[in-house]
C-alpha cells in the first residue's frame, strides 16, 4: 500500500511510543499482538491504533493481528531508526553534559561527536569520551565531519545565534532545549524540547488533586 505523506503530526507523536512497546515486546519474545492487546499497553484505542497504522500501509492481518518483529521494523524505518545519525551540542553546561553522558542516545543510532561551549574553561573537558571544544571552531567542524543533528543547550539568547550557525553549515535538523521559537527555513526540522512545559502540566494535574 502506498504511503500518506501528509500523516498528521499526533499520529507521528504516537509512533514512538508504539515502537517503544514492541520493542519490549520482542525482548519478551512475544511475536504476535492485536490491536487490542496493543490498546490495553500504550492506552490508545485499538481503533486509533489500526487507522494510525493504516497510515503508513496497515500491516495488520484479519483475524491475525500484528507480527511483532514485522511492525517493530516497519515502525523502526518509519521513523528513520534504521539509520545511524550524528550529532553535535552547543552548550557544554548542565544540560549538554547530561545528554553526552547518556549511552542510550548512542545505542539508539544517534552518535555524539563533540560538545561545544565559549567558555575557555570548558574546553578541552571530556564527557566520556566526547571532546567539549571552542564554538570559535564549530563552522570548520561541520565542514569537515559529516553531522545531521545540532543540539542546543544554550541559554534562551544564544539560541537563534546558534541555530543560524547549524543552518548556514548545512545542517537540516536541530534538536533544540532552550526556552525559545527558532526561526528558521521550511526545509530545516526543529524539534523543541521543553522541559518546564511538561513539569507545568504535571502541576496543573497535582492542582486538580488538590482542588477536588
Ligand atoms: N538544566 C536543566 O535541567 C534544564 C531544564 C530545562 C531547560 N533547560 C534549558 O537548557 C539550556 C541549558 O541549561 P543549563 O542548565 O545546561 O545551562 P548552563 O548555564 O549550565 O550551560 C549553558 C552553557 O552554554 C554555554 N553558552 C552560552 N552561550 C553560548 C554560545 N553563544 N556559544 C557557545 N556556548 C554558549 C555556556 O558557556 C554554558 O556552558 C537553557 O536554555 C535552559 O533554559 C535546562
Amino acid at each position: 500500500m502506498e504511503k500518506d505523506l501528509q500523516v498528521s503530526i499526533t499520529v507521528i507523536r504516537r509512533l514512538p511510543k508504539y515502537h517503544r512497546y514492541l520493542t519490549e515486546l520482542l525482548e519478551k519474545g512475544i511475536r504476535k499482538i492485536s490491536s487490542q492487546e496493543l490498546s490495553n499497553l500504550t492506552g490508545f484505542t485499538a481503533s486509533q491504533i489500526r487507522q494510525d497504522l493504516n497510515n503508513f500501509g496497515g500491516f495488520g492481518q484479519q483475524g491475525y493481528g500484528y507480527n511483532v518483529e514485522d511492525l517493530h521494523r516497519e515502525l523502526g524505518k518509519i521513523l528513520g531508526l534504521d539509520k545511524k545519525y550524528n550529532a553535535i551540542i552547543v552548550g557544554a553546561g548542565n544540560l549538554g553534559q547530561a545528554i553526552a553522558n547518556y549511552k542510550g542516545f548512542e545505542d539508539a543510532g544517534f552518535k555524539i561527536l563533540s560538545l561545544f561551549d565559549r567558555n575557555p574553561r570548558m574546553i578541552g573537558l571530556k564527557i566520556r569520551d566526547i571532546e567539549v571544544l571552542d564554538v570559535e571552531t564549530i563552522k570548520d567542524y561541520i565542514a569537515n565531519h559529516k553531522v545531521e543533528i545540532g543540539i542546543i543547550t544554550t541559554p534562551k539568547e544564544s539560541a537563534q545565534i546558534i541555530a543560524q550557525i547549524y543552518i548556514e553549515s548545512g545542517i537540516k535538523g536541530i534538536w533544540n532545549f532552550a526556552p525559545v521559537d527558532l526561526v528558521h527555513p521550511d526545509n530545516i526540522v526543529v524539534e523543541n524540547v521543553r522541559l518546564n512545559d511538561s513539569l507545568f502540566i504535571l502541576s496543573y494535574f497535582l492542582n486538580q488533586f488538590d482542588n477536588k
